[in-house]
C-alpha cells in the first residue's frame, strides 16, 4: 500500500444513517478495513478480523471520491466514515477533496486514536466501549480525540448498552463529558458472521432491551441522553451494505 492510500472494505449507499445524531439522514458509507479493538459483539467483523483482509483494498482519496460521486449521482450529501476503526486510516485528504465538492463528512470511532484531521469533520461520533464489549477505555485517548476535533466539529458521544454494567458505564461517561450530547443504543445480540452478507436477527430481544433502557433512563430521571435503536437494523436486520 503506498503512502496516502486508504484501506477500504466497502463503499455503499445512498442509504440512511441508522444511528445516533444523524439518524434518518441520507448518506453514503465508506467503511475502512482494520480495527485496534475486537469487541465481543461487533456487528462488522468483516471490517475487523484480519482473516477478511483480502476484502480490504487500498484506494486513493481520488478513487474513493469518484465512487462516492457515482453513488450520489454527483449531488453532495453527508458521507459517513466508519469501519473497523477509520481513525487508523489517512482520511485527511479525502475529507479535504470532498469538502471542495460540497460533501460533508461524519466519522464514527471508538475514541482510541486521535487524528488532527478530526477538526476538518462536520460530525465526530465517539463511541467508547462499555464493559460487555470486553474492551478497556483509555480515557486519556478519548480526551485527545475530543481535543483534536476542536470547536468547529460537532462532537457527540454514543455508547452501546446490553446490561446494567454498561448502563453504569454510560452514566460515568456522561459525568465526564456533561457538555457533549450522548446517545444510548441498545445492543444487538445477533451480529452476523463475517463470512455472510446477512443473518437472522433477534428483533424481540432488541425491542426488549430498548424498552428496558427507556424504563431505566426514565426511572432514574436521567433526562439528558437520547435513546435510539439502530434504525437500519429495525428495517433491514443484519443485512450488510445498507
Ligand atoms: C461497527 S462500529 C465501527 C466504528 C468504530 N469502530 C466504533 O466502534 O465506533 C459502528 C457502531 O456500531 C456499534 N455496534 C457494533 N456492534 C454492535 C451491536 N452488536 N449492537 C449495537 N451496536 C453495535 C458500535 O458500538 C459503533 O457505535
Ligand atoms: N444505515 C446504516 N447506518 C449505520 N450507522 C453506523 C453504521 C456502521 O456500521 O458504522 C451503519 C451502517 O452500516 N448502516
Ligand atoms: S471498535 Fe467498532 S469496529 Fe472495532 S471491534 Fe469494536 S464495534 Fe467493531
Ligand atoms: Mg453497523
Amino acid at each position: 500500500m503506498s503512502i496516502g492510500q486508504i484501506r477500504v472494505n466497502e463503499i455503499f449507499g445512498p442509504t440512511i444513517q441508522g444511528e445516533g445524531a444523524l439518524i434518518g439522514q441520507p448518506t453514503v458509507f465508506v467503511r475502512t478495513g482494520g480495527c485496534d479493538y475486537r469487541c465481543s459483539w461487533c456487528d462488522t467483523l468483516h471490517a475487523v478480523d484480519s482473516a477478511y483482509r483480502d476484502d480490504w483494498h487500498p484506494m486513493t482519496p481520488q478513487a474513493i471520491l469518484m465512487q462516492i460521486e457515482i453513488l450520489s449521482g454527483g449531488k453532495p450529501l453527508m458521507v459517513s466514515l466508519s469501519g473497523g476503526n477509520p481513525a487508523i486510516q489517512p482520511l485527511g485528504s479525502l475529507i479535504e477533496l470532498g469538502k471542495r465538492e460540497g460533501y460533508r463528512f461524519a466519522l464514527e470511532t471508538q475514541g482510541s486514536i486521535a487524528k488532527d484531521w478530526f477538526a476538518a469533520l462536520d460530525v465526530l461520533t465517539l463511541s467508547p466501549k462499555p464493559p460487555s464489549s470486553g474492551m478497556d477505555t483509555d480515557w486519556q485517548k478519548l480526551a485527545e480525540c475530543v481535543e483534536a476535533a476542536g470547536s468547529e466539529t460537532q462532537t457527540v458521544l454514543k455508547t452501546v448498552i446490553f446490561d446494567d454494567a454498561d448502563y453504569d458505564y454510560a452514566k460515568d461517561l456522561a459525568a465526564r463529558y456533561p457538555e457533549l450530547p450522548l446517545y444510548l443504543q441498545p445492543g444487538n445480540h445477533t451480529p452476523p458472521s463475517p463470512a455472510t452478507a446477512d443473518a437472522p436477527i433477534d428483533m424481540p430481544g432488541i425491542m426488549d432491551r430498548m424498552r428496558w433502557l427507556v424504563d431505566k433512563v426514565a426511572g432514574d430521571r436521567w433526562y439528558t441522553p437520547t435513546v435510539l435503536p439502530q434504525l437500519h437494523t429495525l428495517i433491514w436486520g443484519n443485512l450488510r451494505g445498507v
